[in-house]
């Protein structure tokens, strides 16, 4: 069976490659907005976006595999910053606490449009940060595309203390998962 990645994120991609899979990828294109307040939902209905948007536009049989992922920190949900002011203020705010960084995911096969959506958690520690190490950081420019202003696979390493859960969802991906829906509702078999 094809598989489909509906994304731009070269992290997406990377991910997907180590694991020797053979896909394509197609990017979606749709507005990231949701009127979904609640984070796990909020990043399941992008995800159902950019995969359904994807799946829609495939002539042949396929599986799509769409992803959003957004840091949260209390009741604030953190996307991409805009700029270095933006990147400043989230990471004012991660630092010296601990936040959680959601990953949606969705699934569709073309054939019959049966889908699965899916989300994980990662809770993650940043380190309190002096104002001039987060400008410092900000200075690496690895933070603009990235939910929460921060990479842990990049510099950002330097500023996490520790992560309880899935790494791999930080990144954009939570591949123990996606695993698993796979082979459940798909009888797709990555082993
Ligand atoms: C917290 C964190 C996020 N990120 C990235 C993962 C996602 O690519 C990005 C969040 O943006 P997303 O909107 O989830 O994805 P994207 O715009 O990069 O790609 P697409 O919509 O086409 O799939 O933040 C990291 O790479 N490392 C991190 O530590």
């Amino acid at each position: 069976m094809k598989i489909v990645l509906a994304s731009k994120s070269p992290r997406r991609r990377e991910l997907l490659s180590n694991l020797g899979l053979d896909f394509e990828v197609v990017e979606s294109n749709v507005k990231e907005f949701s009127r979904e307040k609640q984070p796990s939902r909020y990043v399941m209905d992008l995800s159902f976006n950019k995969a359904m948007s994807v799946a829609k536009k495939l002539s042949e049989e396929a599986i799509v595999i769409g992803a959003d992922t957004v840091v949260v920190i209390g009741d604030k949900i953190l996307g991409k910053p805009k700029d270095r002011n933006e990147a400043y203020v989230m990471l004012k705010k991660l630092q010296g606490k601990a936040h959680t960084v959601y990953t949606g995911i969705t699934i569709v096969r073309t054939y019959d449009f049966k889908y699965v959506s899916d989300f994980e958690k990662t809770k993650v520690w940043i380190r309190k940060l002096q104002d001039e190490e987060i400008f410092n950081y900000i200075d690496t420019g690895e933070v603009y595309d990235k939910a929460g202003a921060y990479a842990i696979q990049g510099v950002g390493a330097l500023i996490v203390e520790k992560i309880e859960g899935d790494y791999f969802n930080v990144v954009g991906l939570p591949i123990s998962k996606l695993f698993d829906i796979l082979k459940r509702e798909f009888d797709v078999r990555l082993l």
